[in-house]
Parts: C-alpha cells; sequence; structure tokens
C-alpha cells in the first residue's frame, strides 16, 4: 500500500545541494532580478552593513589602545582610560545603530522581491498545463512555492549579509594584523591551512551522514503521511498494528543513524575547538615572546589576537555559508526552470471572456495519444458533429476513452491528428479564456472547495449577486437541503466543513454551471448511483440546466440518455456505434443492445 519515493520534498534539500558550476552560478543568480525594483533600498542596506561590519572592526584595536594605556604604553593615542572606554561604548553603540538599519533595509528587500517570486509562481502554477501536473507529484510542486521560496528568502535576508561580512572582517581583519606584525601575521596564517584541510575531510564525512539521517526521517514521514491519508483503509484492513510496527522500525533506524551522525558531529565540534583555541594558544605564546623581546606592545597582541579570532570565526563561518549558498542557488535553479516554462495562455487574461458561443462542434478524424504513453494510441479517427443546442451521449466500457475526448474539447491536451472545431473555429487558433469560458462541466467527484456553499456556487461567476446565487440553487434543486442547515448559504464545506452526500455534491456542481451558463455543457455522470430519490432531483436539476444547451453525456447508466439526439457508442479509443436509442437498440448484434442487455439483467 505504501508508495515509496512519495514525499521527496525532504530529500529535495540536500538534492538541490549540487556543486556551484559557472552555468549553474549564472543560472541560479537570475533570481536576483526580483530584487531589482529594491535596489534602492538592497544599496542603502549594503551601505549600512559596510558601516556595521567596519565599526565592529574598530572593537579589538581599540581594547588594545585601552590596553595599552593601562600599562602605561606611550603608543596609545591618549592615556585617559575613560575616554578610551567611551569610544569603546560609541563603537558599540553606533555598530548597534548600523545592524537595525541593515536589518531594517535588507528585510524590506527580502520579504518584498520573495513575495514577488511567490506571486510569479502562482500566477504560472495557475498558467501551465495539465500535464505538466501529470508528470510531477503535486508535493513536490508545492516544495517549490514553500521550501525552495524559503532558502532564496534566507539567502536574501542572511546569507547574504553574512558572507559580506564575513569577507569584509577576513580581508580587513588579516590587512590590520599584517600592520601589527608581519611575522606574527605569517605564522598564524601557517596554522590555518593544516586546520582547514581537517575540517574539509571531516566536514563531508559529517554531510554524507546528514543526509542519510534526513533520508531516514524522510522514510518515517511518509509512512504518517501515506497511512493518515489513508487511514480508512488502514482500519479497515485492521492493520493499525501493522503500521505501527513499520513506522517503530523506520524510527529505530532513524534515531540509529542520528546517534552514529551525532558521535561525528561531536568529534568535529572538538576538533575545532581544539584545533581553533590550539592554534590560538599557539598565537599567543609566539606573540608573547614577541612582546618579551619588545617587538610588540600587549595592547598590539590583545588586539592581535581578537581579530585572529574574528577572521578564525569567518573562515569557520564561509563554510557554512558555503553550502547555504549551494542549498539556494539550486532552490533558484528549480524556481527558475518552473518560471521559463511555457504556460498554456500567455495572455492570462484577469477579464472574464466577452465571446459567446452558439455551440456548434464538430470532432474531425481526432487520433491523440497522452503526452505521458505516447506509445498507446488513445483515441483514433474520432469523427462527428454536434449542432448548438443537440443532446449526445458518450457510452461504452471503462477506458474506452469517452472522458479524453471530452478533456480535448477542453483543450487540456493538444489533439496528435485532425482538429475540433467550435462555431466552425479550430479551437487551436482560438484563446484559451473563450473556449473554456463557453464549457461547463458537471465531473463524476464534485470537489468542493473549503469555505462557505454560496463561495462554491459562486465558483462558476465570481461577481454573481446573491440572487442569482439563490436561483442558481433553486434550480438545481439544491435550495431545499442548503436551507435545511443552520446557517443555509453560509455552510462551511469541504475538509473542514459539513460532509455533503454525493448527490448534494452533485447539485452545488450543477448550481455552478448554471450559474456560468456555458453554451456547452459536459456531464461526466457519476458512477456511483444514488438513491432513487435524490437521483431524482440531481436528474431533474441536470435536465433543467441542459435545456438549450450543447450537451455531451458521459453516460454509465444507459436509462438515463433515451431522450439524447444522438448514442455514440466508445469502443477502444473509435467510434463503433452510433445512432439514436431506438436505433442502436434495433440492432441485437450491436454493442450498444448487450450493453443494455447487461445493465438491465444488472439491474433486474
Ligand atoms: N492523464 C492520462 N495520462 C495517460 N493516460 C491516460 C490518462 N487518462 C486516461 N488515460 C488512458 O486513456 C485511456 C482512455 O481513458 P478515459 O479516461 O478516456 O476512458 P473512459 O472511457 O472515460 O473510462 P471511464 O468510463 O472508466 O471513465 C485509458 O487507457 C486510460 O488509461
Amino acid at each position: 500500500m505504501a508508495k515509496r519515493g512519495f514525499g521527496s520534498a525532504n530529500g529535495q534539500e540536500t538534492e538541490g545541494r549540487k556543486k556551484l558550476s559557472k552555468e549553474s552560478l549564472q543560472r541560479g543568480l537570475q533570481v536576483f532580478r526580483f530584487t531589482l525594483p529594491y535596489k534602492g533600498k538592497f544599496i542603502i542596506g549594503l551601505i549600512f552593513l559596510l558601516f556595521s561590519s567596519l565599526t565592529f572592526m574598530g572593537f579589538p584595536a581599540l581594547t588594545g589602545v585601552l590596553l595599552d594605556a593601562a600599562t602605561g604604553n606611550e603608543t596609545a593615542f591618549t592615556q585617559d582610560l575613560d575616554l578610551i572606554a567611551l569610544a569603546l561604548f560609541g563603537v558599540i553603540l553606533l555598530q548597534g545603530i548600523f545592524s537595525f538599519f541593515r536589518v531594517y533595509f535588507f528585510a524590506q528587500v527580502s520579504e518584498n522581491s520573495i513575495a514577488d517570486i511567490r506571486k510569479s509562481l502562482y500566477s504560472q502554477f495557475m498558467g501551465l498545463p495539465i500535464t505538466f501536473y501529470e508528470q510531477r507529484r503535486v508535493g513536490e510542486i508545492t516544495s517549490r512555492i514553500t521550501s525552495d521560496v524559503s532558502y532564496i528568502q534566507d539567502t536574501f535576508s542572511i546569507t547574504l549579509a553574512e558572507l559580506f561580512r564575513q569577507v569584509t572582517t577576513l580581508v580587513v581583519g588579516v590587512g590590520l594584523i599584517m600592520y601589527y606584525s608581519v611575522k606574527l601575521s605569517l605564522f598564524m596564517l601557517a596554522t590555518f591551512p593544516v586546520l582547514v584541510i581537517f575540517a574539509m575531510i571531516f566536514g563531508k564525512r559529517l554531510k554524507k551522514l546528514s543526509k542519510k539521517t534526513q533520508d531516514e526521517l524522510a522514510v518515517t514521514n511518509v509512512i504518517v503521511e501515506e497511512t493518515l491519508q489513508a487511514i480508512q483503509v488502514v482500519k479497515a484492513f485492521t492493520n493499525e498494528l501493522f503500521e505501527i510496527k513499520r513506522y517503530r522500525s523506520a524510527i529505530g533506524r532513524s534515531v540509529n543513524t542520528a546517534i552514529t551522525t551525532s558521535i561525528y558531529r561531536g568529534a568535529f565540534i572538538s576538533f575545532i575547538i581544539i584545533g581553533l583555541f590550539g592554534g590560538i594558544i599557539l598565537v599567543i605564546w609566539y606573540g608573547a615572546t614577541l612582546v618579551q623581546r619588545g617587538d610588540l606592545s600587549l595592547g598590539e597582541l590583545t588586539s592581535f589576537v581578537l581579530y585572529t579570532m574574528f577572521i578564525g570565526a569567518s573562515v569557520a563561518g564561509l563554510g557554512d555559508l558555503y553550502a547555504k549558498i549551494q542549498v539556494s542557488m539550486g532552490a533558484s535553479e528549480r524556481i527558475l526552470e518552473i518560471l521559463d516554462m511555457p504556460a498554456e495562455q500567455p495572455e492570462l487574461g484577469l477579464q472574464p471572456s466577452a465571446v459567446r458561443f452558439n455551440g456548434n462542434v464538430r470532432y474531425e478524424h481526432v487520433g491523440f495519444s497522452y503526452p505521458t504513453r505516447p506509445d498507446l494510441q488513445v483515441l483514433h479517427n474520432i469523427h462527428f458533429e454536434i449542432r448548438a443546442g443537440e443532446k449526445i451521449a458518450l457510452v461504452g466500457p471503462s477506458g474506452a476513452g469517452k472522458s479524453t475526448i471530452v478533456q480535448l474539447l477542453m483543450k487540456f491536451y493538444q489533439v496528435d491528428q485532425g482538429s475540433i472545431f467550435v462555431d466552425g473555429q479550430n479551437i487551436n487558433f482560438m484563446p484559451l479564456n473563450d473556449l473554456r469560458s463557453n464549457v461547463g462541466i458537471v465531473p463524476q467527484e464534485v470537489l468542493l472547495f473549503g469555505g462557505t456553499i454560496r463561495e462554491n456556487i459562486a465558483y462558476g461567476r465570481p461577481d454573481a449577486t446573491e440572487e442569482e446565487i439563490w436561483e442558481a440553487a433553486q434550480k438545481a434543486n439544491a435550495l431545499q437541503f442548503i436551507q435545511s442547515f443552520p446557517e443555509a448559504f453560509d455552510t462551511i464545506v469541504g475538509e473542514r466543513g459539513v460532509k455533503l452526500s454525493g448527490g448534494q455534491r452533485q447539485r452545488i456542481a450543477i448550481a455552478r454551471a448554471i450559474l456560468k451558463n456555458p453554451a456547452i455543457l459536459i456531464l461526466d455522470e457519476a458512477t456511483s448511483s444514488l438513491d432513487s430519490e435524490s437521483e431524482k432531483l440531481v436528474q431533474d436539476a441536470m435536465d433543467e440546466l441542459m435545456k438549450d444547451r450543447t450537451t455531451i453525456i458521459i453516460a454509465h447508466r444507459l436509462a438515463t440518455i433515451r431522450k439524447v439526439d444522438k448514442i455514440l457508442v466508445i469502443d477502444r479509443g473509435q467510434i463503433a456505434e452510433e445512432g439514436t436509442h431506438d436505433q442502436l437498440s434495433g440492432n441485437p448484434n450491436g454493442i450498444y443492445a448487450n450493453l443494455l442487455k447487461l445493465q438491465f439483467n444488472t439491474v433486474e
């Protein structure tokens, strides 16, 4: 039952951490185009960042001067300890103020540009064709707008500033220590490469283990996600214990890996502590000998040691920043890849279409295979015509291609062979908005959005008035049950609301379609049968909806389609028979007559 590999959103984090190549960097950096509208604020933020980094670098120097003044060393620019201490306060105060503005301006840039990225992504999601969604998991797509975007947000708000700060610290710091003592600086810098090489080897191993821990955790999350989604199945098969055991052993594995990882992490941290502080002890020791020889003052040594610590911290920080940048470059590549995909209709208008069709539909020798399964031809030479206002029914065995025929009319997919015409116009050369706003659909499985019944009906036409909604509900035979709820049209439905029955949901869908008032209607009959009273209410509502509209009914119960103008029997992607109910049932060897017999017997 478990869908292995589902919910890979967690794995994405590590997956996306590719090595930075020149091309990936160039591509990834394009995400900065979203900060362009805020470049003024970005530059101001950068200036404050520079100020705050530089003032911070004044702190060790002044501390050294304070010590030199205290020990009566002539090199101090003043011997007034109070004044130097005040200057130290001043530096820290300035640093605090600059930091405030840096955070404030960077937040403005990052929040606004991240919001812009999210808006663009969502608009793009709305505009991408159905095939995009068929080739990807929903979890994978949503992680673009959730986790990938947050990686970039981190970059805009923290990582970039940190990078800038660390580099400034490194450059200015190395310059300053050179100024204090070239000898000591060279001695200090000689200890660094050793530390860095060790840290890199350790770090790599740790990264691998962390990935393994994450993957193990992802597996446990998949179990929770799946079983909670399909809790009814778990309970129906009394597999609770089985699932508990499965979850427990997955958790056990993840704990074991996490503990092994923590040993490495602990070792890594102690290495850094011992290595780094060991290095500092060496520097202090060598520095002390220089002080003893009179080559360096005590204050200078103190400043030197403080700068060394700053430099050490920024080198250590840079590795972490590099990893973060890798992740966000990966995330930005994935986001840009989606933004650069061709949308279904580039002209996606915000205005509803004003074009009104008559409803003449013609399929001319249509052949089709789904883009996801190009080797399987689903439709062959489908050829028929419906004149405005006529009603036709598509019948045939499951998997014959009935739904595919109507999906092509909505242009969810492009036909491979032949063409489809609406009012004599090839739908390939027609604005999608015009086409789809003239086609209404009442699907088999009605999906309601979380919200009120009113909102769900108004989905057919968001600008509908209260009276129109009321009228549509009445025509759809839905008014009675809606008014039986204490909250009537304000009743919340959907996942966290009242659960409506199949027949009630269908009538909401019919009310939606009535509001939309399309020239062409597609009725996909529900396979699960309703009780006879509900069935009659739904059927009456459908009859009302079909009035004066071209209608295509995907029929599962043949009793409901006796009055249609034409029945097309679809078999293995072809029109096997065509005619009225009387014509088709008169042919005892025909598929339709046999289907009729079969259903008749089943009903009996
Ligand atoms: N999105 C899709 N991608 C790939 N193949 C598909 C897709 N949808 C349907 N198919 C395949 O196309 C064929 C026709 O399916 P279709 O849903 O049109 O049949 P149907 O007659 O409507 O069946 P039913 O009565 O069970 O709804 C089937 O073989 C099905 O597996």
